[in-house]
């Protein structure tokens, strides 16, 4: 790629990027990498949004397309020296099939990898999750852990899974030859739970809370440590690292890098409080209001649910035997390898992200009205 800024202009290729972080990723380019030249959006679902960004002097070509499709993928790739792969398939409340899920997050990585092998692109930073590592079936803690900590990544869900074999592929290619002959450096980022503007999960407990007159209820113990992280942060780590892919390949080619900022550890339901309290929302209880035996008859419950409903419609709660199990579970991160290796550090503070995340929710609030 270009030894100066001015030197030769870049073209980035975003997947997904009409997503929650997708779309954060995009403007992120937009605003700080001034190599941009042409940044291509792809995605099964285009945003009428991205019209607004093609006035700017960067030229923003918006692709519509599916990863599951090779061809697709090797068109959208053919001629870019950056790819930012975000999308996905992001199901753990049983809406997709395990074969769709695995279609998605799994060939469609594979699309991906071999579209910059035979067109010869160079640089692959893949938006892995903190779910390839865990919390495992076994619902062993992982408590403040790093790249390095020992656990046993143990997994059944689909979702799971699919992101662990997909990361796998990404890094397992690094180092292959594209055309001209020339290394493939690839990297993989691992976000924890990510929050903020567009975060549909948060939309839907404020939309929740709504309905039960202002009142969420509590059903996971607070010391259940959850890791989250402000989306923004997890975007100025995915230009970050592609930007550094080239000059630090040696370092940073076939790694992984947990997604990091100064969001607090609190359970999952506390963290979402952090947002849904200044917005009229109340968490009930100090202590979880039911026992968790009663959580998991309820969680199993609504699996029955789903699928005798299916027929007829979707039935997709946030509460099922996954989610539970995974809500139930500490894991958060502590780590500074994004640092040492390329430089990273949080561009949003976490008051900063409150801010930006209460406001969001605040102007979701008047749509509710
Ligand atoms: N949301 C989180 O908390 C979180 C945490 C860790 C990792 N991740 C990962 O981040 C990535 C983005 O997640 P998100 O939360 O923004 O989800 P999202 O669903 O908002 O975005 C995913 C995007 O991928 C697109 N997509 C899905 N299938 C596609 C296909 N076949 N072809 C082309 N595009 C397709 C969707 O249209 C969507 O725009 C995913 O890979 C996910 O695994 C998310
Ligand atoms: C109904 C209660 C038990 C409630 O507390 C359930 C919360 C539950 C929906 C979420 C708790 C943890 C979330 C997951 C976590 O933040 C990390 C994830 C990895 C990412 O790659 C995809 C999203 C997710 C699986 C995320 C999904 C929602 C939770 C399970």
């Amino acid at each position: 790629m270009a030894d100066s800024a001015q030197a030769q202009k870049l073209v980035y290729l975003v997947t997904g990027g009409c997503g929650f972080l997708g779309e954060h990723v995009v403007r992120m380019l937009l605003q700080r990498e001034p190599r941009l030249g042409e940044l291509r959006v792809f995605d099964l679902h285009l945003g009428p949004w991205l019209e607004e960004l093609k006035t700017g002097s960067v030229r923003v070509t918006a692709i519509q397309g599916d990863v599951t499709q090779a061809h697709e993928v090797a068109a959208a790739v053919a001629g870019a020296h950056v790819v930012i792969h975000t999308a996905g398939l992001v199901d753990v409340f049983g809406r997709a099939s395990p074969k769709t899920i695995h279609e998605v997050n799994v060939q469609g990585t594979q699309n991906v990898i071999e579209a910059c092998v035979q067109t010869g692109t160079r640089f692959l930073v893949y938006t892995s999750s903190m779910e390839v590592v865990g919390p495992n079936t076994k619902g062993h803690p992982f408590y403040r852990g790093n790249e390095d900590t020992p656990y046993e990544a143990v997994h059944r869900h689909p979702y799971p899974c699919s992101k662990a074999l997909a990361e796998w592929l990404v890094l397992e290619a690094n180092g292959r030859k594209v055309c001209g002959g020339l290394p493939l450096v690839t990297c993989a980022l691992r976000p924890t739970g990510i929050y903020g503007e567009g975060h549909q999960i948060m939309r839907d407990f404020y939309r929740q809370g709504l309905r039960l007159g202002g009142r969420l209820f509590r059903a996971i113990p607070a010391s259940v440590e959850h890791g989250r992280v402000y989306v923004g942060n997890v975007a100025w780590m995915h230009v970050l690292a592609a930007r550094e892919l080239e000059r630090r390949a040696a370092l940073m080619g076939g790694q992984v890098y947990f997604c990091y900022d100064g969001s607090p550890y609190k359970s999952y339901e506390d963290f979402n409080m952090e947002f849904l309290g200044p917005c009229g929302l109340r968490l009930v209880g100090a202590r979880p209001l039911v026992p968790y035996w009663l959580l998991v008859f309820l969680a199993a419950l609504n699996v029955l649910l789903q699928w005798l409903l299916r027929p007829l419609l979707l039935y997709a709660p946030l509460l099922n035997p996954y989610t539970l199990a995974v809500a139930n579970t500490t894991f958060t991160v502590s780590t500074d390898k994004a640092q040492r290796h390329f430089g990273y550090e949080p561009m949003f503070s976490w008051e900063d992200s409150r801010t930006r995340t209460i406001l969001w929710v605040q102007a979701m609030e008047g749509s509710a009205q």
